[in-house]
């Protein structure tokens, strides 16, 4: 039977990010997306020019829906907002049996803006943090998490030992933010000692929009598939990384990346991504 992924996550207008890349990756890789909508952004290349929250009592109307009717085999959550909206979505995913769970914790947008708010944070670490299969922090999402800052490959360690000791079962910690690394490096971990690094070429581009949101969700559609979680971190890293190679120069700030990508390289991708355990 088909794989159903679910996405719990925010509007971007822009088509980039959000809910509209995780359906577009889900969509590319097999599985069958479905969503529930935390936020309305209005939002392109240029930035995000408004944010209108949804009402705790919808997001968890749609989460239930979902889950009554379909056997959602992963779940991502995306941009959560604040502390109200997390505490429901926690609630929502206790009651539908804690499905395996990947968690971006989306807080703050290329151009600046907060798509998380400040009194969000201890709610993110209490409630989320414990329930994900696998947390994928960027650098500064990382350094707030686990409260240190984060310089090197040791630094990227030593958060993601913080990161499961504070209950996630395994961690990405993510280095597209390391920008003076000739390589985009990111460091896979879990609690019994697994490390993985998975590595690629840093592509000189701004267009770099959705590009958290896409990986997490190609890792969650591998995982909807039946992937094991050693396997699926490689093929997001593939997947993301073929998408952002393969550009599309759209809009006239931080473009999005190609969707379409992963499928059009295919094994070419292969060489170019490097995995080391
Ligand atoms: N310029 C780049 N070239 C190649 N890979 C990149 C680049 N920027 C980000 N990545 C990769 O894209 C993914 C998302 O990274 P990151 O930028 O760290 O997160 P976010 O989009 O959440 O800020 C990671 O796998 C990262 O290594
Ligand atoms: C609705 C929404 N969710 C998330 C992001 C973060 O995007 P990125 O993947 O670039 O960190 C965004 N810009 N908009």
């Amino acid at each position: 039977m088909m794989g159903v992924a679910l996405t719990i996550a925010g509007s971007d207008s822009g088509g980039g990010a959000g809910i509209q890349a995780d359906l577009k990756t889900f969509q590319e890789l097999g599985v069958f997306g479905t969503s529930a909508l935390t936020a309305v952004t209005a939002q392109n290349t240029l930035g995000v020019h408004g944010v209108w929250p949804l009402g705790p009592e919808a997001i968890r109307a749609q989460m239930d829906a979902v889950f009554a009717d379909f056997d959602v085999a992963a779940a991502k959550t995306g941009m959560l907002f604040s502390g109200e909206i997390i505490g429901e979505v926690a609630a929502g995913l206790a009651a539908a049996g804690n499905p395996v769970l990947v968690v971006d914790p989306v807080m703050i947008a290329k151009g600046g803006a907060h798509l998380l708010r400040e009194e969000a944070i201890a709610a993110m670490r209490d409630k989320i943090l414990p329930v994900a299969t696998v947390i994928t922090p960027n650098i500064p999402e990382a350094e707030v998490l686990a409260g240190m800052a984060i310089r090197s490959a040791q630094d990227m360690e030593e958060a993601g030992r913080r990161l499961i000791a504070m209950g996630a079962q395994s961690v990405v910690v993510k280095g597209g933010h390391m920008e003076e690394e000739k390589r985009a490096c990111d460091l896979f971990m879990d609690g019994r000692g697994e490390r993985i690094w998975l590595s690629a070429e840093r592509i000189r581009t701004k267009d770099t929009h959705g590009t958290g949101c896409t990986f997490s969700a190609a890792l969650t559609a591998f995982l909807a598939a039946g992937e094991p979680l050693e396997k699926a971190v490689g093929g997001a890293k593939r997947f993301i990384h073929a998408a952002i190679s393969d550009g599309l120069g759209l809009g006239g700030g931080h473009g999005p990346t190609n969707h379409w990508a992963y499928h059009r390289a295919g094994n070419a991708l292969k060489g170019e991504v490097l995995i080391d355990s």
